[in-house]
């Protein structure tokens, strides 16, 4: 919750900021897969959570499963392309990362997918990120992560190791290369106490 006069939080808002992506460190998962990691890219990042709980318009949603009709264990928000997005600094993060990778991707980040995780009840099931062209094609997705840190966790499809990361206060991870369709990756729920975490998703036009 938003704490203080408004003022107040325009002052703590007004100290966030990004970093440089010189830290990134990329980890092969082989089948041509692969990370890459910058802890802390995004500086002020709790002030950024505040803002985002706050004044994204979130949606719950509700899925059919089996017989029955079950909420989606997370809130949700997606900006399309061209779309204003929640603050400057998230567009300004999409537009570093389309320039960091420009010659490895060959196409900028376009849209933003945001998820919010209230506790560690909140979660993601195993996926890849396979609804548009990452069925078929390499391609990337990046994730900035403000708020508590859970746990993305990745394994291959059809088993083997699973890798685990830790991701929030501003860490940024990116899934490129064959990563959508040989590996899958999850939020699991926490039985620990967990604090509440934002992602926002970053990805090129068509991938979804
Ligand atoms: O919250 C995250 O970091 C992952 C979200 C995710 O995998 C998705 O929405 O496709
Ligand atoms: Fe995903």
């Amino acid at each position: 919750m938003l704490q203080g006069s408004l003022f107040d939080q325009a002052d703590r808002i007004e100290e966030t900021a990004l970093g440089g992506l010189d830290g990134l460190r990329r980890t092969e998962l082989g089948s041509g897969a692969w990370i890459d990691v910058l802890p802390g890219w995004l500086h002020g990042a709790d002030a950024l959570f505040e803002l985002l709980a706050e004044r994204v318009p979130w949606r719950a949603e509700r899925r059919q499963m089996y017989e029955r009709v079950v909420d989606v264990p997370r809130l949700l928000k997606f900006y399309g392309a061209g779309q204003e997005l929640p603050h400057p600094v998230l567009g300004a993060a999409r537009d570093a990362l389309s320039a960091h990778y420009a010659r490895e991707l060959g196409e900028p980040f376009t849209t933003a997918g945001l998820c919010y995780y209230r506790d560690g009840r909140d979660s993601v099931a195993w996926h890849g990120d396979r609804i548009g062209r990452g069925a078929r094609e390499n391609t990337m997705v990046a994730i900035l992560s403000v708020g508590a840190p859970r746990d993305l966790v990745l394994r291959p499809v059809g088993g083997g190791p699973a890798v685990r990361r830790a991701l929030g206060h501003g860490d940024l991870i990116v899934m490129g290369g064959s990563c959508q369709r040989t590996w899958e990756h999850a939020i699991p729920k926490s039985t620990r106490a967990a604090g509440p975490r934002i992602s926002v998703q970053f990805r090129p036009h068509g991938v979804r």
